[in-house]
């Protein structure tokens, strides 16, 4: 009888009964729904978002850890794995949910008026609603604080006064199939977030083509002219940095969950792959190098799982520091790129193609290590956290 790489640890014994009926609900969704589809999307460019969300929010998928406004309310745990199945899927896939709940839907939640609240959370959370979250600038990735992008006050004084922003945001997911935009700022006292309609005059998103990565999801840029909100438009509780960051403290968490989704797709495969394949007589699966290759991938796979967890149940208790994210973010994500491409040497040939999903989630994973944090940044908030230093600049 043969074990799959997460069972030899019984990891499922640490998630609860709730936890796991979620996943396993997710599981079936990924496996039925998402799987047979993935690989062309993927060919093609080309990803039903609309549909997909509709789809997500049927399932309790979009902003699924907040509270109220019609999300589900479940365990951050639950999330974790949530992200993780759709991985399994695709990162693109799994970008799709991360970005309308932990960056969009949760800016609003967390730092929003009533007003707004109420006007987007509920159709965010069916799906009707697609959220982005417009922080990234040409110039400006892993410093946002250099923005460039501008609030204005129209009528400085007046309490009702409109505001005018002007500038640019790149790398943008879901930006031209997004109804409403979280756009940050920087205004006369600081950054400031702003929700912006995306039918508001001066708007314009452009996608992004020709990627080699993360091709089943949608990446653009965003130009605002002029754009004109209400006074209402202001996230009235974020100031500065601190509140984009808040957000993506919570997308960072889904993806210490969902690259190991990526990563455990890719283990499964390869083991399946070399138990039929024939070299030199043999299965290729009978061979010591393979063994040690799928034993330490099996290792990596298992000791990220236990990290996810802990963190998980950190986060279900209130008390997950950032920097606790960070190492997950950098570990988890390094690990699974590592994964996917040693799986492909065990596929050989057969790993270049889309009929596996080796190269794939290898591809993917190259923005995973990128966006929401790159591992370098990671790297610093850790060495800041042990010696504090901040060695950014
Ligand atoms: C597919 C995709 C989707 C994305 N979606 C979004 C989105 O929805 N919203 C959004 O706002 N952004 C999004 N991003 C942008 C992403 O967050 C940025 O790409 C990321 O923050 C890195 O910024 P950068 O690409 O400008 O790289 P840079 O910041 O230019 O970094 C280049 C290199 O310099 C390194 N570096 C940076 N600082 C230091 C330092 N102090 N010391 C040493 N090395 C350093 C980096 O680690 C990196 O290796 C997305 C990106 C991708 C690829």
């Amino acid at each position: 009888m043969t074990r799959t790489p997460l069972s030899l640890l019984d990891t499922d014994s640490l998630i609860g009964d709730d936890d796991r009926a979620m996943r396993d609900t997710v599981r079936s969704f990924v496996e039925e729904r998402l799987k047979p589809e993935i690989a062309g999307w993927y060919e093609n460019a080309d990803v039903p978002v609309r549909d997909l969300a509709l789809e997500f929010g049927k399932l309790g998928l979009l902003g699924m850890h907040l509270e109220g406004y019609g999300c589900a309310g479940t365990s951050a745990t639950a999330y974790g794995l949530a992200c993780l199945e759709l991985e399994a899927g695709d990162s693109g896939l799994r970008s799709i949910v991360s970005v309308q709940g932990s960056l969009a839907m949760y800016a609003i939640w967390k730092h929003g008026s009533d007003a707004q609240k109420d006007e987007w959370l509920p159709r965010m959370a069916t799906g009707e609603a697609i959220g982005c979250f417009g922080l990234t600038e040409p110039d400006f990735g892993s410093n946002p604080g250099g923005m460039r992008t501008r609030a204005r006050l129209d009528a400085p004084g007046n309490p009702q006064s409109d505001w005018v922003l002007t500038g640019n945001k790149m790398w943008i997911t879901n930006g031209t199939v997004a109804d409403v935009a979280v756009v940050w700022a920087r205004a006369e006292d600081g950054v400031r977030g702003f929700v912006v309609p995306t039918d508001t005059p001066g708007f314009t998103a452009t996608e992004i083509k020709h990627k080699m990565s993360l091709r089943a999801s949608v990446t653009a840029e965003l130009s605002l002219d002029e754009v004109r909100l209400p006074a209402s438009a202001m996230l009235p509780e974020a100031r500065g940095l601190s509140g984009p960051l808040s957000c993506l403290t919570e997308a960072r968490f889904g993806i210490v969950f969902g690259s190991l989704g990526a990563a455990r797709d890719c283990l499964e495969t390869t083991i399946a792959y070399a138990a039929e394949r024939e070299i030199f007589d043999r299965r290729l699966s009978s061979y010591q190098l393979t063994q040690a290759k799928l034993a330490d991938m099996s290792v990596e796979l298992g000791k990220g799982m236990l990290l996810a967890l802990h963190l998980g149940r950190l986060k279900d208790e209130g008390r997950l520091p950032a920097e606790a994210v960070s190492i997950g973010k950098l570990n988890n994500t390094r690990e699974a790129i590592a994964i996917a491409r040693e799986c492909r040497t065990i596929l050989g040939a057969a790993g270049i193609t889309l009929e596996y999903p080796l190269m794939r989630h290898a591809n993917n994973l190259e923005s995973v290590l990128t966006y929401e944090g790159t591992s370098e940044v990671h790297q610093l908030v850790i060495g800041q956290a042990l010696t504090g230093e901040s060695a950014f600049r």
